[in-house]
């Protein structure tokens, strides 16, 4: 039967459904180690793989149906050995991280399964199940290994679920992977469960690959990477990584689309239909209300672009083209090609935190149509500059699904693109088609034939691409990526556009990784689809992380380690295995890869250098300290001296008290310290200043009739938890207003929904009488809607004048065009700015800090000082006196009233703490269960009878044990 030329008959769909089957397998252990350790294992089919490499050997010495459940539980155990020894190794590293340890993992455990035996990559010599019946569906042939898949599934499924559901350590495995933490207080092991889940992962995949191998024919190790891990993702994406059944349903309907669309259509076409329905799958999940912070990034040093960081490996690399032959220039101009291309990894994983594994998809497209164009006009410069906007332009239409959901969406969907676009697009008559002839490059009437000229060019435009992101990295662009990575949401509460920000960087990389295509694509005489695999994309990644992300330098580096030397030296299957376990044993052990190693060593060399010169010389500073500029250039962080001189410290909050440095905690036992309006600062001090009155957000603009906040009916849900339920009130200009109520009573929620971060089910926020409902995070914060977070975790890898300088974005905001080109102007308004508002507070000596090495205290003090320079008209705070001293509380309390009465800021507070919110608040709403239940004054809101059951759980006298007690309300 056939239905606008595809064949959807029986035969059709019956093969959809077996090959379906093997994807939901595979889908539902992607699924399950996921829920479990949060990530993708792109090991998971090479597990599987090995298992079946198990077999086949197993099976020439022992029966096959013993075989077949050894080879199983070997795999069980291989998953488990995984998670024990790479995963949980890399517990406190980003999960990014952990992603990328799996796809090295794959790689060496599939030469690992080519060692233990080949029949693991062939159908016809596959040993296949023996006792089971091969019969015919229409003219499908269903052989016994199909018919073993068609009744052993629904058993292995049936039994999954049984011991998911009803065994004890099935619970255990989904308590501990839903709620680690309450499970572990509950005494459940999670990481060994964690361990159990990845074990049945493992062994579900044996089973399906031991079942489908037999089935295909000849397999290469590429065939068994992206491709198969992208059908297998499409049911776990549509089933949101979260239900096992949903995956396994919705990968049989792959299985029938693929049969169904390959009828009429090519492999690569299948790609972008699977690639479309992952995208819409992604779009269609709902932003989850607040996001889990990353963890783990270390401060690294961004390389600034040092005039000797770029000239030495240039004249080191330009020398080279004198003495090598064309043969291995040509391997040197591959190298320059994928190290730019790693290095748009390093911007778009290391800097902005997101993996991407189809930068060779934008490589692929900057190549083609930069050779179309400089084909078609005669001019080279118009060829790279189409080729590098069309990289862009594809990185940001990939990136767009990944802007609301954080973590593996970019994974999944560049995933997608890269094999859409080797499979299809480049394919195209329009781009590659079969391949193109490359016109030679011609350089001031010089014509570019010879390989060795030709790498001279490349490493130009090597050149060209390294300045370019060094000076991203170092300037005010790197830092907003930084903080967007360390913590997203801190930085749009500082007024940082997350979307547009990460589409620019989205931009820049696939332009970045499109120059490596041009450098890749006019080296070759013919270009066609081959030299852009999809497989490249995960190459590109492995070469940022075996050079480290740290450094631009490491990309070169990665570069000749992963492309140079197989290139150049044979390396046969053991020297593969040896080398794709070199790079999985850089991931686990070398966080900052080659590269940190090498600079490390310069370093100890470069000092080694200067003492002996110091000693034989006598005194004088010798040049070859810049040395160790080879790898690092020098620290982005700009140093205080080279600053506009910043105003003297001022009287500030923490004046009076001893000082922040003296004491590991928050010291803001200031009061009685002179005004902050008095402070001569021209920062956040400086109500009266010209700056805070003319801004629209100052107290002294006209004020729209009614109250400042008016919140109205607002519902929200998550799942079945009704976090906040028709929560209506309002705030007057110029009041404290304190929020209080049991824990899970919403009241983080409702300020989620206050600040932008979470949507509403139902209801309306005005602010200033305009409805802000569908406002941003960043929009609100911009127009004086400012919060504060339970943790204050800002930006921990950030130092705390960088933090500031994020801050400063919102006066004096970084301009993509002039961080590469323009004048330091605005970087230098920024940093000023940073020190005044660090000045104020009395935080300028830990302007050098790292965020993650404070207390909570002080970074709670630094979290305020960032607030306040946004100049707020309303600030929510959530828990401010959370970790500090009772002391400190006490002083809280005076800058809460300061900040209202000297810098005119309303404030709206969730605290624990009564005796402090009696102290300061005009009124207090109570919350429980989402809604509000009392709203006056303190003392009326402390009395009332619900509070006093929910919040108190007793009477009153609770509240004069819940801390000091209460003091007179101003
Ligand atoms: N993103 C989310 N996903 C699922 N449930 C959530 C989410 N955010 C909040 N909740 C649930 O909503 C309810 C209210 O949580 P919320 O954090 O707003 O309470 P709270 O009053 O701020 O508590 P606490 O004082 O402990 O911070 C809780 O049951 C919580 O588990």
């Amino acid at each position: 039967m056939s239905l606008a030329g595809f064949d959807v008959g029986l035969d059709r769909i019956a093969v959809g459904l077996f090959t379906g089957m093997a994807y939901g397998l595979l889908a539902v252990g992607l699924v399950l180690v996921y829920r479990s350790s949060r990530f993708i294992n792109f090991a998971h089919g090479a597990i599987g793989v090995f298992g079946a490499a198990v077999l086949a050997r197993l099976a020439t010495g022992v029966p096959y149906w013993l075989a077949f459940p050894l080879a199983i539980a070997v795999a069980g155990l291989l998953a488990a050995g995984t998670e024990a020894v790479v995963v949980r190794r890399l517990a406190g590293r980003p999960r990014v991280i952990g992603m990328i340890a799996t796809l090295g993992l794959a790689q060496f455990i599939l030469v690992m399964a080519l060692l233990v035996s080949r029949d693991s990559f062939s159908g016809a010599t596959y040993p296949k199940p023996p006792g089971l019946p091969s019969f015919h569906i229409g003219t499908t042939a269903v052989g016994s290994s199909l018919t073993a898949m068609l009744l052993l599934t629904p058993v292995l499924l049936g039994s999954l679920g049984l011991f998911l559901n009803r065994t004890r350590f099935g619970i255990a495995i989904r308590a501990a992977a839903d709620h680690p933490d309450a499970a572990t207080i509950n005494g459940v092991a999670a990481p060994r469960m964690a361990g159990l889940a990845w074990a049945v992962a493992g062994g579900v995949a044996a089973f399906s690959a031991i079942l489908l191998t037999p089935t295909q024919g000849v397999q290469s190790i590429d065939s068994l990477g992206p491709e198969l891990l992208l059908r297998g993702l499409a049911g776990a994406v549509i089933a949101r990584m979260a239900s096992l059944p949903i995956a396994f349903v919705a990968s049989l309907g792959v299985g029938v689309l693929e049969q169904i669309l390959l009828s009429g259509q090519t492999r690569g076409f299948v790609d972008v239909v699977l690639g479309v329905a992952i995208l819409i799958a992604l779009l269609r999940q709902r932003s989850p209300g607040r996001r889990a912070v990353e963890v783990g990034w270390t401060r690294s040093p961004a390389s600034a672009p040092s005039r000797l960081g770029l000239v030495a490996p240039a004249l080191g690399g330009v020398g080279l083209a004198y003495v090598v032959s064309n043969a291995t220039a040509s391997v040197l101009t591959e190298i320059c090609g994928y190290a730019l291309v790693g290095m748009s990894v390093i911007l778009v994983t290391g800097v902005a935190g997101e993996l991407s594994l189809g930068q060779f998809a934008f490589a692929g497209i900057g190549a083609a149509v930069s050779v179309r164009v400089a084909a078609a006009s005669g001019n080279l410069f118009l060829g790279i500059l189409a080729g590098c906007a069309a990289g862009a332009l594809a990185a940001v239409l990939v990136g767009i699904p990944a802007l609301r959901l954080r973590g593996v969406a970019l994974g999944v969907t560049t995933l997608a693109f890269a094999l859409a676009t080797s499979g299809w697009l480049l394919r195209q008559p329009w781009l590659l088609g079969d391949g193109v002839t490359t016109p030679y490059p011609v350089w001031r009437g010089y014509i570019v034939s010879v390989a060795t000229d030709y790498y001279l060019f490349a490493l130009l435009l090597l050149g060209v691409g390294w300045w370019v992101t060094a000076r991203l990295r170092a300037g005010g662009f790197g830092r907003l990526l930084l903080a967007l990575r360390d913590n997203e949401e801190a930085a749009r509460a500082l007024t940082v556009a997350a979307p547009l920000r990460k589409l620019q960087a989205y931009a820049v990389c696939g332009a970045l990784a499109a120059l490596g295509g041009v450098v890749i694509g006019f080296g070759q005489p013919q270009l066609s689809v081959n030299s852009f695999p999809a497989s490249a994309s995960i190459d590109a990644v492995a070469i940022a992380v075996v050079g480290g992300m740290a450094r631009n330098g490491g990309a070169l580096l990665g570069s000749i380690v992963i492309v140079g030397i197989p290139a150049l030296v044979p390396l046969g299957i053991p020297g593969q295995a040896l080398l794709t376990l070199g790079w999985l044993l850089v991931v686990l052990l070398l966080p900052d890869g080659l590269g940190g190693v090498l600079s490390g060593a310069l370093h100890r060399f470069t000092g080694w250098l200067r003492r002996v010169v110091a000693t034989t010389a006598g005194a004088g500073r010798p040049r070859i300290a810049r040395l160790t500029d080879l790898m690092d250039g020098p620290d982005a962080s700009p140093a205080p001296t080279s600053l506009p001189a910043s105003p003297p410290a001022l009287p500030s909050v923490a004046a009076a008290s001893p000082s922040l440095a003296a004491s590991p905690s928050l010291s803001l036992a200031a009061s009685p310290s002179p005004s902050l309006a008095a402070s001569p600062s021209p920062s956040l001090a400086a109500s009266p200043s010209p700056s805070l009155a003319a801004s629209p957000s100052s107290p002294a603009a006209a004020l729209p009739a009614g109250p400042l906040l008016r919140v109205a009916g607002v519902r929200r849900s998550f799942g079945g938890v009704r976090a906040v339920d028709q929560a209506t009130l309002e705030v007057a200009e110029g009041e404290i207003v304190g929020i209080i109520g049991p824990n899970g009573a919403g009241k983080t929620t409702l300020f989620e929904i206050l600040a932008g971060f979470t949507a509403v089910d139902a209801g309306t926020v005005h602010y200033r009488g305009r409805a802000i409902t569908g406002w941003t995070p960043e929009r609100r914060a911009r127009a004086g809607l400012v919060r504060s977070f339970q943790d204050a975790r800002l930006f921990p890898a950030m130092t705390v004048r960088e933090t500031a300088m994020v801050a400063a974005e919102r006066e004096f905001p970084t301009r993509l065009a002039a961080d590469v080109l323009g004048p330091p102007e605005a970087a230098h308004a920024r940093l000023a700015s940073a020190d005044r508002a660090l000045a104020a507070m009395d935080l300028a000596h830990l302007a050098d800090r790292p965020v993650g090495e404070l207390s909570t205290g002080t970074r709670r003090l630094a979290e305020i000082c960032c607030l306040l320079a946004l100049e707020p008209r309303l600030l929510l705070l959530d828990e401010p006196s959370s970790g500090l001293t009772q002391a400190d509380g006490a002083a809280l309390g005076d800058l809460l009233l300061r900040i209202r009465s000297e810098l005119g800021i309303t404030v709206l507070v969730i605290e624990h703490d009564l005796p402090l919110l009696s102290r300061v608040a005009d009124r207090l709403i109570a919350m429980d269960a989402g809604r509000v239940i009392a709203d006056g004054r303190p003392d009326e809101v402390r009395a009332h009878p619900d509070v006093v059951l929910s919040y108190l759980g007793t009477d009153e006298a609770a509240v004069a044990r819940s801390g000091a007690p209460p003091l007179e309300v101003p």
